[in-house]
């Protein structure tokens, strides 16, 4: 066993979105900080990889630029964000207008709608008429629903009822038919689970965010976000190539056999390895997810959207070369289609078939470039969900991560800053 080197003040584990956070709030008070990350880039499941010269994140994910942690940590400028169309385009297999009376919606052809907020792109407001995705009754349910997420404080939101997302739509008087139209084949992207039963909660302040955000990507990557997280850190203070294998009465003890002291250690690793180091610990169940990367010659939309099925074959699709032009060489596209759970025999096929149907093009000639398959994407939050849980275990014990929170870089963030909350209380900082 080598020598112990001098005690720092605090070790965070986990190099992720939340331990980044909290070690940047506990250096901002003058606590000494040390990150150890397992693997040899910070990031997590916010990782961006390179292969064979096109830029893939660890599983297709997207920023939202309201985020009130995001906002307060991240210069944006610098981030060099590129962003989706506003709203989706949907895939049917009914042609628009003939089969309901559900629209915010306009017809694309190739039985793809557009649902959009037409208060951002003015010109769908002629398809604010009867016969499209919406009729006049859903229009004025969801015109309400958003006018309130949108506007009320978010401590409102986060008090209301908390039922299963489905309930709460059809209690604000979304009907059926725009669910299964719009919400669930949307919403089952966002909560990596396609019966609706996320948190209402949950529901309403994502909502909200997507109304006043914009959804984009880092043009390199969603990985600039944690890069840049890191980037605002001391020279010296993350230490990568560091699994900690377990905790110790004084600190930690590093996999090389390292024994670290510290005087307080937050675990920031994500749930599985949380469970290891701080067993019995409460983990919420996660969802699992796949991501299909595809290269094509040509885009096959030449639109920086997000493309969703009614028959829920694929959670959602998108060229990302048309979000983010530098993530493909020249005279390649890069498609993403994700999933939900494993990569199984047979599914690529599936979906590539599906998505020869949703974009209206042959995608036999595309190549699989690779998959990504995230265990541990999202944590589940079923009602009643606790939208942020205490981080300490015991003095000098701390856990952080979306699972303490929500499932998103925002729940994380705040985890992380919950996390040196409660550790500087207890320096009595
Ligand atoms: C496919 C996918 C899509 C997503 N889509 C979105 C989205 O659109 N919008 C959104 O806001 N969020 C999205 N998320 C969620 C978001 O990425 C996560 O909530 C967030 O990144 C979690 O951060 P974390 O710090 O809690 O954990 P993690 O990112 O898991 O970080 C844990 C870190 O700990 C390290 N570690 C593990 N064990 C050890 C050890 N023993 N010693 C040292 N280090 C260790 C790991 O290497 C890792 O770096 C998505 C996630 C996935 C996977």
């Amino acid at each position: 066993m080598s020598a112990s080197p001098a005690p720092t003040d605090v070790l965070v584990v986990g190099a992720g979105a939340a331990g980044l956070a909290c070690a940047r709030d506990l250096l901002a008070q003058g606590v000494g900080v040390r990150l150890l990350e397992a693997s040899d880039e910070v990031g997590g499941r916010m990782r961006t990889d390179r292969v064979e010269g096109f830029v893939v994140d660890r599983g297709f994910q997207v920023f939202n630029t309201s985020y009130p942690q995001v906002r307060h940590r991240l210069a944006l400028r610098d981030l060099r964000l590129r962003p989706f169309t506003p709203g989706v385009l949907i895939h049917t297999d009914s042609q628009a207008g003939t089969d309901s009376h559900c629209g915010t919606g306009s017809h694309t052809g190739s039985g793809r709608l557009r649902f959009t907020d037409p208060t951002r792109r003015p010109r769908t407001l002629p398809d604010l008429l009867p016969g499209r995705l919406a009729g006049p009754r859903d229009l004025m349910a969801l015109g309400l629903l958003s006018a309130r997420d949108m506007l009320a404080p978010p401590r409102l939101l986060k008090r209301t009822a908390d039922l299963t997302t489905r309930t709460a739509l059809a209690d604000a008087g979304i009907s059926d038919a725009l669910v299964e139209r719009f919400f669930r084949p949307f919403l089952s992207g966002v909560f990596l689970e396609d019966e609706l039963e996320t948190s209402a909660r949950v529901f309403h302040l994502v909502w909200r965010s997507m109304l006043r955000g914009t959804l984009c990507l880092p043009a390199e990557g969603i990985g600039a976000v944690p890069r840049a997280l890191a980037a605002a850190l001391p020279a010296g203070t993350v230490r990568l190539d560091t699994p900690v294998d377990r905790l110790t009465d004084d600190g930690v003890l590093t996999a090389d056999g390292q024994e670290v002291p510290a005087r307080a250690v937050v675990v920031a690793t994500g749930p599985r390895q949380t469970a290891t180091l701080l067993p019995g610990v409460s983990l919420p169940a996660y969802r699992v997810v796949t991501t299909y990367y595809h290269v094509t010659e040509r885009s096959p939309i030449g639109e920086p959207t997000l493309l969703v099925d009614t028959r829920r074959r694929f959670l959602n699709t998108c060229a990302l070369s048309d979000v983010t032009p530098t993530v493909a060489p020249p005279g390649h596209a890069l498609v993403a289609t994700s999933v939900l759970g494993h990569d199984t025999e047979g599914r690529e096929s599936e979906v590539r078939a599906a998505l020869s149907d949703a974009y209206g093009t042959d995608t036999g000639p595309w190549d699989l470039l690779t998959t990504r398959t995230v265990e541990d994407a999202l944590p589940a939050m079923r009602p009643p969900q606790q939208l942020s849980r205490t981080t300490r275990v015991t003095p000098g014990r701390y856990v952080c991560g979306d699972h303490r929170a929500t499932g998103s870089v925002q729940g994380a963030l705040a985890s992380g800053a919950r996390a040196a909350r409660e550790v500087l209380r207890d320096l009595g900082r």
